[in-house]
């Protein structure tokens, strides 16, 4: 099995026991929405999606000391566009109390990093108050692609889609997804290469499509290499978690 298969087989058991306990008409969302694309909208320079991860399949614990309320209170002062929130607790040392925790904390859109295989990971999310939800084309057949990214979409949600080749890009492309984030990172192997962004930009609409590049991005060349291949955005976590001056680690990576 994959470490993708393991953590979808975990999700499968979240989401049963979600539908047992959750229930949207009782934990109504209290906060409105903001729009990462508006912010995309507004000028051309490159955005920083800065990630709370502490742990993961490929690195193990990166950096399990952090505070999400203090972290995100930095990203968001050193001008990170988004916080990114990974919420799953097994693979990733996470929690929906982390996204609740760093969505009181700024004033930023908050993207939910999960494995959303079900409508109710989506409510459940829309509860704790993200603002953004991933789904990632490799874990969904197309039909449920297009199902959950309609209900994001009517709960008024913004959706970014993952992919990394040209199938999945093509299936993010037939949904109409605005947001398409390009993993560098192979969730089979972990390998991690950017000319997976420099390949596929070359398939985005880049008029009407905003390509976000994900995942092993570590030093001001990196960040050079994919803007220059037409990223719009940035998303970063590793990096940015290890580091002890994010001051300075926000400074060389953007400079
Ligand atoms: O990061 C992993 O090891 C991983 C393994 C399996 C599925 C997903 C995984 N990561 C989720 C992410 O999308 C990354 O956290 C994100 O792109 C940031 O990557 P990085 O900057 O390399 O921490």
């Amino acid at each position: 099995m994959t470490i993708l298969e393991q953590i979808l087989a975990v999700k499968k058991q979240e989401v049963t026991e979600l539908k047992q306990t959750f229930d949207l008409a009782e934990h109504p969302r209290l906060t409105p929405i903001c729009s990462f694309i508006e912010r995309c909208q507004a000028n051309d320079q490159l955005k920083v999606i800065a990630e709370f991860k502490r742990a993961s399949p490929s690195k193990g614990t990166i950096n399990a000391k952090l505070d999400p309320k203090e972290q995100a209170q930095i990203y968001q002062e050193l001008g990170a566009s988004m916080i990114s929130v990974l919420t799953d607790r097994q693979f990733f040392q996470g929690s929906y109390q982390d996204l609740a925790q760093v969505k009181q904390t700024v004033e930023l859109p908050i993207l939910n990093k999960n494995f959303i295989i079900d409508e109710i990971q989506i409510d459940h999310a829309y509860s704790y108050g993200a603002d953004l939800i991933l789904l990632i084309v490799a874990s969904l057949t197309e039909e449920r692609l297009k199902q959950l990214y309609d209900h994001a979409k009517k709960l008024g949600l913004e959706v970014l889609v993952e992919v990394h080749d040209e199938s999945e890009l093509k299936a993010a492309q037939a949904i109409g997804a605005k947001l398409i984030g390009v993993n560098n990172r192979d969730l089979k192997t972990f390998k991690v290469d950017l000319a997976v962004t420099e390949r596929l930009t070359q398939l985005i609409n880049h008029d009407r499509e905003i390509l976000i590049s994900e995942s092993g991005l570590q030093t001001a060349d990196d960040v050079a290499r994919v803007k220059q291949a037409g990223a719009k955005a940035i998303l970063v976590g590793e990096t940015l978690m290890r580091s002890a001056d994010l001051e300075k680690t926000f400074q060389d990576m953007l400079k």
